[in-house]
């Protein structure tokens, strides 16, 4: 994206940027997309997935770019062009990271206090709780990640971490709108392709560790050390990590972060966390807690369904006292959480009592989680809706199916998200997890079977697409909400429509 309604401009010096034969320019805007090239923009030329950026460098010339940035390989493939030219070239052999340094000067201040949070799950519920947290505490705060900016001031954002361009664009407006704190989401394609360098954190936390994304990074060390990058390269020295010690990877990133020197607060219900959970009781709307911090104990009420919303919860206390909130005002705000978009959100009830529940379970540990963290509130059985994305970790779909099957007592498994692939294979991987489970592909009717199969007590997961508000079939988007057809169906079949 670029910046180019900025209206601004700054020479490359100005920038921190050098480039060959010490050629100066100004520049006027920033992008990484040759389409967006005006007059004096900078581009940068990057590798990619699929193509790498230096194709592009012949046409961003023509468009008027004043300088590329590339790497050795994107100045060798555009090389007649860039010599036939009057731009400057600079050569970077990191291009991603030196984006980011660029867009956080280029945008300028941004909050005072940014966190952030790492993991495979749990990314957007703990910088939600965050972010209500400092709320309460009467803070001006905003999350930042997958469900967009909310808070004090709401945003709609394409990526759970965005890039550089756009996350700088957007923390400079966040400021320019009276907002201090921001929690922000790193997801492992952010931290892999550098977006979030260039952003001065005060705390970081790590939720969990486990399969989602190989598709990208093809193995779990890779996968975990792109995760890892948020503690060796973001976290400042001055940093605090925050860090779920339940987790089987939980010590290693304890190892990792005081390897640095860094403070760290460890949060779980293992014996030696700081921020520990000693107990948990749960009822038909929610949970009582016991923590203990220091050498206190406290209770709260969560108004919160499921179980590992109180670790989220306590994570999200944790990093707010890691950047400098009063521990006590922190804890005084839990029972006035509430549920997150899409997460384990109470979307209908039947006239039998049944209940329908959305969440956002796209791995097979979360599928497990989701549905494990559903059975203490509900008598009767527990029904399951699950599917997974095109596009997507491949080898996640029949774990999807298998964590469902092993969990619920009804499976239906749909389509959630095919993009460019055909469903009814995705489909078919997933059965190969829960071949009891029965394939509806249509959504709707997935989900009006799964309410229909719904007795008293009983209850529904509708696992996959949580706040989501469209199918992904093609390149187009079909206009689709868990929650709204939850609600239709209960209609329909109860005779309220
Ligand atoms: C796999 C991936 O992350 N790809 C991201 C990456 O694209 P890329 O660099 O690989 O793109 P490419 O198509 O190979 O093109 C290379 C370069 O040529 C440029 N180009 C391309 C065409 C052209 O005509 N002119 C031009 O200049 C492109 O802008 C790009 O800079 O950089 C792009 C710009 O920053 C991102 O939009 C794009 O996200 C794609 C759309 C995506 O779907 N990403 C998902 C997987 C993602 O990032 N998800 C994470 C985590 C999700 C989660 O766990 O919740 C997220 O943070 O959202
Ligand atoms: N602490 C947790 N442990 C295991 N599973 C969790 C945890 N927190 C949330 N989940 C499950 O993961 C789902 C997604 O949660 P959330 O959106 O907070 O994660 P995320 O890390 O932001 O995901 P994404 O990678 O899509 O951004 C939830 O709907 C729930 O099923
Ligand atoms: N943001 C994540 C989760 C998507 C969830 C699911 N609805 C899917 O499409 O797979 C991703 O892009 O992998
Ligand atoms: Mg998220």
């Amino acid at each position: 994206m670029s910046s180019q309604s900025d209206q601004k401009s700054s020479s490359l010096s100005a920038l921190g940027l050098r480039a060959q034969g010490g050629r100066e320019a100004i520049v006027t805007g920033l992008t990484v997309d040759s389409r967006d090239v005006k007059d004096g923009t900078l581009f940068f030329a990057l590798p990619g997935s699929s193509v790498h950026g230096g194709e592009f460098i012949q046409y961003a010339l023509r468009m008027g770019a004043s300088a590329i940035l590339t790497d050795a390989k994107g100045a060798e493939i555009a090389a007649k062009e860039l010599a036939d030219s009057d731009a400057a070239l600079i050569i970077n052999d990191d291009p991603r990271g030196a984006l980011a340094q660029t867009a956080s000067l280029w945008f300028g201040a941004h909050p005072s206090t940014v966190i952030a949070v790492t993991g495979t799950n749990g990314k957007t519920s703990v910088s939600t709780f965050a972010r209500q947290i400092w709320i309460e505490m009467e803070l001006a705060a905003v999350n930042l990640g997958t469900t967009g900016v909310e808070g004090v001031w709401t945003y709609p954002l394409k990526h759970t971490t965005p890039e550089p361009i756009t996350l700088h664009r957007t923390l400079a407006q966040a400021k320019a709108e009276g907002v201090t704190h921001v929690a922000m989401e790193a997801s492992s394609h952010g931290l892999d392709q550098r977006r979030l360098d260039g952003v001065v954190l005060s705390a970081a936390g790590f939720s969990n560790f486990t399969q989602d994304h190989l598709d990208y990074h093809h193995t779990f060390e890779a996968y975990f050390d792109a995760k890892m990058g948020l503690f060796t390269r973001l976290l400042p020295d001055d940093g605090v990590a925050v860090i779920n010690i339940d987790d089987p990877k939980g010590p290693e990133v304890v190892t990792i972060a005081e390897s640095r020197g860094l403070e760290v607060i460890t949060v779980g219900r293992s014996d030696d966390a700081r921020l520990r959970l000693t107990g948990q009781r749960f009822d038909s709307t929610g949970q009582e807690i016991l923590f203990d911090w220091q050498r206190g104990s406290h209770k709260a009420r969560l108004n919160l369904i499921g179980g590992f919303q109180a670790d989220n919860v306590l994570l999200a206390a944790g990093l707010v006292i890691a950047s400098g909130g009063d521990p006590e005002e922190a804890f005084d705000t839990l029972p006035y959480l509430t549920t997150v978009r899409g997460r384990m959100q109470h979307a209908a009830t039947r006239r039998n009592g049944g209940s329908v529940f959305v969440d956002y379970a796209h791995t097979p540990d979360a599928v497990a989680t989701a549905l494990r963290a559903m059975r203490p509130h509900v008598m009767g059985k527990l029904i399951a809706i699950v599917g997974a994305g095109g596009d997507r970790d491949a080898t996640k779909r029949p774990l999807m199916g298998q964590a469902a099957a092993e969990n619920a007592d009804v499976v239906f498994v749909t389509d959630d998200n095919p993009r460019s692939e055909d469903p009814a294979t995705i489909r078919a991987a997933v059965m190969a997890g829960c071949p009891d489970a029965i394939e509806v592909g249509d959504r709707a009717e997935a989900i009006l079977r799964g309410v229909d199969a719904l007795g008293p007590g009983d209850a529904l997961l509708i696992a996959g697409k949580g706040h989501e508000s469209g199918q992904i079939v093609g390149d187009d988007v079909l206009p689709f909400d868990d929650v709204e057809q939850a609600s239709v169906a209960v209609g329909a079949l109860d005779g309220d429509l």
